[in-house]
This record gives structure tokens, C-alpha cells and sequence, in this order.
């Protein structure tokens, strides 16, 4: 019989289910040596967010088959080395989604109420009813960062209190913030217009210290922030000179840079209010995520598909197996169109060329659209729900197939429509399996992709090239590869370029300003 390990308390709900098919091990508060040392035993492990998941304990687990977190965020799972072990990870996209605006919002009301400390008064003996004027939240802006599943119950409660949303998502179209009533805006005005700012985004290199020194200074004196998304997406030392001086007016903190939250100054800070990561904590959202988990370990303990897997595509392994190759392809494609176009898509035109205009490469669509929203959703997007998560984000896909199309045996042809514009790219495999991309918003180029690369739409004149190649040198940026598409000579030309490192901050600005050079974009594969 299988083995199932759960390292969180989960509703028992979830260990009913997965005892259907498995011994179930319920093992709460456990080292990462000691989980390193029984994770041999085990076919699936189940967890919540204080389990830390790391690349020896995935590596320990050499049977493990399935990694189920009841929840939403994975970011405490080494998802990337499961993926390389072949482990599935599942999460539960929307069981706590309810519980966990519903949180903030409580924790915003709490605040401009004074709740936690007049509770606390009252219970003391005390009777303090001028020591507790609130602020209403009436007519006042609440500035909403991230306006995926959390953000938008937030918004859509909040305008009901009579708020003003104004909500700062680059991946949400502006159609998707109409229909919810809210004012999609640039971070700059949110966080000068805002009485109140809550946010609802995931964890990465973009969102970590969105808030800090810098970003504070912009904003209200009377500003109140609400954090139930992740702990380091505020400078939390920031945050506390900020409420120390008075430059701001409040914070509730689910969510900590460190978790449990060790010494620290907040703890000593009357105008703050702080919860231990109870975001999803109903008894509601966590049936919700148990038997959203436990019923995905179950069925694939039995070999069937799972329904939130965010690493290994739903696939059948037939279709997964002919199409291998250009999954990545088209993922790949997907994820270098909508840098181009400037993420926020309302549309992505999908052309299947050659052997690829078949029925059968349905799932090439998903991929592209799965790399398309790659930069907004990272893990969370996979090829199950990545079709849902394009509609409710307002982007048209319209899938066109073309089997005339001969120059290789199979392309992709990827058109988006963003806040930077029309953009095309094609990409396609050689015989060797390896990727190119062949086409830059109709220019013929034959490039592979690489982890940065700069791409310029200019002029084909003499010494354009070798002006680029100096003014990157000038920034130690090194260049790998090089290649300019154009369609007549001295005419309109695009240059691809590979590079080894990071282009600098500044730096695209400076190649814009080079004469003959129309528009630069820097892409992030
Ligand atoms: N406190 C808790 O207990 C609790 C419970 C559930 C979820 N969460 C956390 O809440 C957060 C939101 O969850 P969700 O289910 O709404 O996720 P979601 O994926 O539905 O929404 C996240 C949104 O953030 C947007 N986004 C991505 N990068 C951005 C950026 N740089 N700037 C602005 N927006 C950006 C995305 O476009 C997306 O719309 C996650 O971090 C999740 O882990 C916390
Ligand atoms: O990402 C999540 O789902 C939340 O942070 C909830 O975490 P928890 O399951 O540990 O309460």
C-alpha cells in the first residue's frame, strides 16, 4: 500500500480521503533532518506553508511521486527540483481565495477601528472611548496591488464599503479592472493617491521590498497597509522607521519576512496590528484545500491526472510524448511575445504552421498561453489552467492552423497585443530539437533563445551595429550572438542580440537614443 506523509495539520477531512488509497502518516512539527530521514518511506507528502520543502528533502524522497500543498502559495516548495525529480506538485488555486480577502479585509476595518487595542482596553478594566477614534473607510482610495483572485474579492467587497478601487496589476487587462470597478493606475499614483493599500501579489524578484524606504516616502502620512499576501514583499525594517516616525499611519501584517515571526520591533508598535499567517485559516478554506489536495494525491496514487498540478503538464502521456519537444517550444514563444508586447495582453493570435496544423497539437495553444502569463503567474499558471486563467484575465486567444507552411517541418507564429503594442515572433525546432526562433515581428531571423536578450527595431545603416556593440561594452555587457533580420537593404531591420549578462538599469533607455535605433526591448527567458 502507498505512503502518505502529512506534515501540517490538515482538516481530517484530507486524511480520510487519502486513506481510501494509502497508509496515512500525520507527522506535524517535524525538522527538515528528521522529515530527510523518513521521506524515503513515503509515495506523497502533504503540507501547509510551515513545512519547507527543500532540495535534500526532495532529493531524500526517492519514492515520492506527488507533493500536495493545501493552499496556495508554493513558493516554501522547491518546486524546481521536484520538477527535475519528476514529482508532481498540486496546490489548491482557489480553496482559501474567500478566506484569505476576507482576512484583509478584516484586518483594514480592524485597523481604522482600533479593534485589537480597544479589545484589549476594555478587558483590562478600563473604559477608554476617546483613546479610540477611528477613521472610516467610506469614499476613502484603497490602493489594490495585484488583482488576480484575492485582489478582486477584495476590490469587489470594498466598493460595496463605498471605497475607491484603484488597482495596479500589469498583467490584467483593462476590461478585467472595468468590469470589477476599478481604476487601473501605475504604482506611482497608487501609492500617492491611496488611504488604504492591500497586497495581493506572489512572492518574486519583482515584488520583493515592493514596498521600502523608497516607496514609503511616496506615499499618505495617513496611509494604512494591509499585507495578507507574502512576508518580504514589505522591507519590514522599512516599515517599522516608517510607523516609528509617523511617515505612515498603520500596517496589518499577516505575513513576515521570517515566519514564525522571531524578535522584533513590531511586536512593540501600538499602530500595528499583527496576525500569525491566519490568511487562510477558516474552517471553511481549509475543508476546501484538504479535500482540493487529497482527492489530487489520491487519484494519482491511482495513475489518473492531476487537476492543479503546477509543474507537470495534465497531459496524457501519448499526447505528451509526441509533442515534448514543442510544449517547450511554444512555451518558450509564448513567454517571449508577452515581454515584448509589455505584458498587459488583451489578445494572442496562435498560428499552428506545417506538421503542427493538426487537431492533435491543441495542447501547443495551452503552452503558449501558459508562457504567456509565465512573467504575471509563474508557477501558479500550468497547462490545466492556464485557458481559464487567460479568459478571466480578459485576453482573446484566437488559434488559427496552417499547414502550407513549409519552411520547417512544424512552427509556431505567436502575434500579442499589450501595452507595447502589436508583437510578432515564430519560432520553430531544428532536426536536433533545439530552438529557434525564426521570425521577429515579420523579419526573418534565425536566433536561439537565451536567458537575456536584447532586440532592436532600427534602421539598416552603416555603423549601427558596432555602435550598439560599443555602448554595451561601455557597460561590461557581454555579447554571445548577434544577428540583424531585414527585408531590403537601408530599409527597416531588427537586430537580435544573445547577451551573457543582465542589461543594466538605464542602459535600454541609452540604446533607444542611438540615431537610427526605433525601439529596443530587453526579454528575461
Ligand atoms: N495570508 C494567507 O494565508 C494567504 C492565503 C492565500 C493566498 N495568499 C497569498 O496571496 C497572494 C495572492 O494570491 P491569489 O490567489 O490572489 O493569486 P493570483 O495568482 O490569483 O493573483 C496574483 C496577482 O498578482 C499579479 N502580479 C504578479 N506580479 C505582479 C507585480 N509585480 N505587480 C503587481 N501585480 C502582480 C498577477 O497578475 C495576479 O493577477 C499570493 O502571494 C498567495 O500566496 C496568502
Ligand atoms: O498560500 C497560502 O495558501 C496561504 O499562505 C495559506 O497558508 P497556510 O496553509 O499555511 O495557512
Amino acid at each position: 500500500m502507498a505512503k502518505v506523509l502529512v506534515s501540517d495539520s490538515i482538516d481530517p477531512v484530507g486524511v480520510e480521503i487519502l486513506s481510501q488509497v494509502a497508509q496515512v502518516d500525520v507527522k506535524t512539527g517535524l525538522s527538515a533532518e528528521e522529515i530527510i530521514q523518513i521521506i524515503p518511506e513515503y509515495d506523497a507528502l502533504m503540507l501547509r506553508s510551515s513545512t519547507r520543502v527543500t532540495k535534500e528533502i526532495v532529493e531524500a524522497g526517492s519514492k515520492l511521486q506527488i507533493i500536495g500543498r493545501a493552499g496556495v502559495g508554493v513558493d516554501n516548495i522547491d518546486v524546481p527540483a521536484a520538477t527535475r525529480q519528476g514529482i508532481i506538485v498540486v496546490n489548491s488555486p482557489e480553496g482559501n481565495t474567500i478566506a484569505a480577502a476576507e482576512h484583509a479585509l478584516a484586518m483594514m476595518l480592524s485597523l481604522s477601528r482600533h479593534i485589537p487595542d480597544a479589545n484589549q482596553s476594555v478587558k483590562a478594566n478600563k473604559w477608554e472611548r476617546n483613546r479610540f477614534i477611528g477613521t472610516e473607510v467610506y469614499k476613502k482610495n484603497l490602493g489594490v496591488v495585484g488583482l488576480g483572485k484575492i485582489g478582486s474579492h477584495v476590490a469587489k467587497v470594498a466598493r460595496s464599503l463605498g471605497m475607491k478601487i484603484l488597482a495596479y496589476d500589469p498583467f490584467i487587462s483593462k476590461e478585467r479592472a472595468d468590469q470589477l470597478g476599478c481604476t487601473l493606475v501605475d504604482l506611482e499614483l497608487l501609492f500617492a493617491e491611496s488611504d488604504f493599500i492591500t497586497l495581493h501579489v506572489p512572492k518574486t524578484s519583482e515584488t520583493q521590498h515592493l514596498i521600502g524606504r523608497e516607496t514609503l516616502a511616496k506615499m499618505k502620512p495617513t496611509v494604512r497597509i494591509i499585507n495578507c499576501s507574502r512576508g518580504g514583499i514589505i522591507d519590514e525594517l522599512a516599515l517599522i522607521e516608517a510607523l516609528e516616525s509617523g511617515r505612515i499611519a498603520g500596517a496589518a501584517l499577516d505575513v513576515f519576512e521570517q515566519e514564525p515571526l522571531g524578535e522584533s520591533r513590531l511586536r512593540e508598535l501600538s499602530n500595528v496590528i499583527l496576525t500569525p499567517h491566519l490568511g487562510a485559516s477558516t474552517t471553511e478554506a481549509q475543508v476546501g484545500v484538504a479535500v482540493d489536495v487529497a482527492e489530487q494525491i489520491r487519484d494519482v496514487l491511482l495513475g489518473l491526472p492531476a487537476r492543479s498540478a503546477v509543474n507537470i503538464p495534465g497531459l496524457t502521456p501519448d499526447v505528451m510524448e509526441k509533442l515534448r519537444p514543442y510544449l517547450q517550444l511554444a512555451e518558450t514563444m509564448g513567454n517571449l511575445v508577452s515581454q515584448l508586447a509589455g505584458g498587459r495582453c488583451d489578445s494572442l493570435n496562435v498560428r499552428l504552421q506545417g506538421e503542427l496544423a493538426t487537431k492533435d497539437s491543441q495542447p501547443l495553444v495551452v503552452a503558449a498561453i501558459k508562457g504567456l502569463l509565465s512573467q504575471a503567474l509563474r508557477e501558479r499558471v500550468n497547462y490545466v489552467n492556464a485557458a481559464i486563467e487567460a479568459k478571466e484575465r480578459g485576453i482573446r486567444v484566437i488559434e488559427t492552423r496552417d499547414a502550407s507552411t513549409r519552411d520547417y517541418s512544424g512552427s509556431i507564429h505567436l502575434e500579442a497585443n499589450g501595452s507595447m503594442g502589436t508583437h510578432s515572433v515564430t519560432g520553430a525546432l531544428l532536426s536536433t530539437g533545439e530552438i529557434r526562433i525564426t521570425d521577429l515581428d515579420e523579419f526573418p531571423i534565425n536566433v536561439p533563445p537565451s536567458n537575456h536578450m536584447l532586440f532592436t527595431l532600427h534602421q539598416d545603416m552603416p555603423g549601427i551595429i558596432g555602435k550598439i556593440g560599443a555602448l554595451l561594452g561601455s557597460f561590461n555587457v557581454n555579447i554571445a550572438s548577434m544577428q540583424v533580420g531585414r527585408k531590403i537593404i537601408r530599409g527597416d531591420a531588427v537586430m537580435a542580440l544573445s547577451l551573457d549578462d543582465p542589461l543594466p538599469e538605464g542602459l535600454l533607455s541609452e540604446i533607444t537614443k542611438v540615431p537610427g535605433i526605433r525601439d529596443a526591448y530587453t526579454v528575461k527567458l
